[in-house]
């Protein structure tokens, strides 16, 4: 797989120059704290602008039934990305009640840390590895940080993972290079600042992805 998911995104421009990109996921924030927070009726207003082009994931950190009804009723989302301490149990709970993939976020420093993925596998459809954030990180992501893509040499690969922090359009093909994902995500290496995202850094980035995937399919045949 070769999946390459630009995430949030807040303005009809730059969905649609992620989506005339060719990213196969665009991901909406639903997180208050973030620049890149939306309310109910924006999200409500881009989703019905995507029309099937890209699966459209709903970003929250442990929002409860109330919260995630809600994010699913203005947003309709092809999957749910869960970036808090969610734990197994409630990952199962909220595939049961909403029947869409969920893509469980680990966040990574050292190779211990994917241990912590062992716990997802029967629950998840997907993990999404992240970096952890810095101790003074504002936000439990999109801190625009890496981490050490060769610890995942240690991953138990029996889920699919998309890879995530820090990316961007300079980056990303040593990062599919190094890590083999299954997919890449990226947020604030598209931005031009916290929360704005820049039209042609998305389509940088989609180009790169798209050229580092097809080189690698290349050499492995
Ligand atoms: O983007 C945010 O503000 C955010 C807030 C809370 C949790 C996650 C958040 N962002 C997600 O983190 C990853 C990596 O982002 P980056 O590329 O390093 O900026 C991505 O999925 C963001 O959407």
């Amino acid at each position: 797989m070769s999946l390459i998911k630009i995430c949030g995104l807040s303005t009809p421009e730059t969905l649609e120059a992620a989506l005339a990109a060719g990213a196969d996921m665009v991901g909406f924030v639903f997180f208050e704290k973030s620049p890149r927070h939306l309310s109910y009726e924006k999200a409500a207003e881009l989703g019905a602008l995507v029309q099937g082009r890209a699966r459209k994931i709903a970003l929250s950190v442990d929002a409860d039934d109330a919260r995630l009804d809600a994010i699913a009723a203005s947003l309709q989302p092809d999957g749910l990305q869960l970036h808090g301490k969610e734990s197994p149990e409630r990952v199962a709970a909220i595939k049961a009640r909403y029947g869409v993939p969920a893509y469980k976020v680990i966040h990574v420093s050292t190779a211990a840390d994917l241990a912590a993925a062992d716990a997802y596998r029967d629950v998840a459809d997907w993990l999404l590895l992240e970096t952890k954030p810095p101790k003074d990180a504002l936000h439990p992501g999109g801190n625009g940080v890496t981490f050490d893509w060769t610890l995942l040499d240690h991953l138990d690969r029996r889920l699919p993972f998309m890879l995530s922090g820090g990316l961007d359009p300079a980056n990303v093909a040593e990062a599919i290079r190094t890590g083999h994902p299954d997919g890449v995500d990226v947020s604030s290496g598209v931005e031009d600042r916290p929360g704005v995202k820049n039209p042609d850094k998305i389509r940088a980035f989609v180009k790169a992805a798209r050229h580092a995937y097809a080189s690698a399919l290349a050499s492995s045949r």
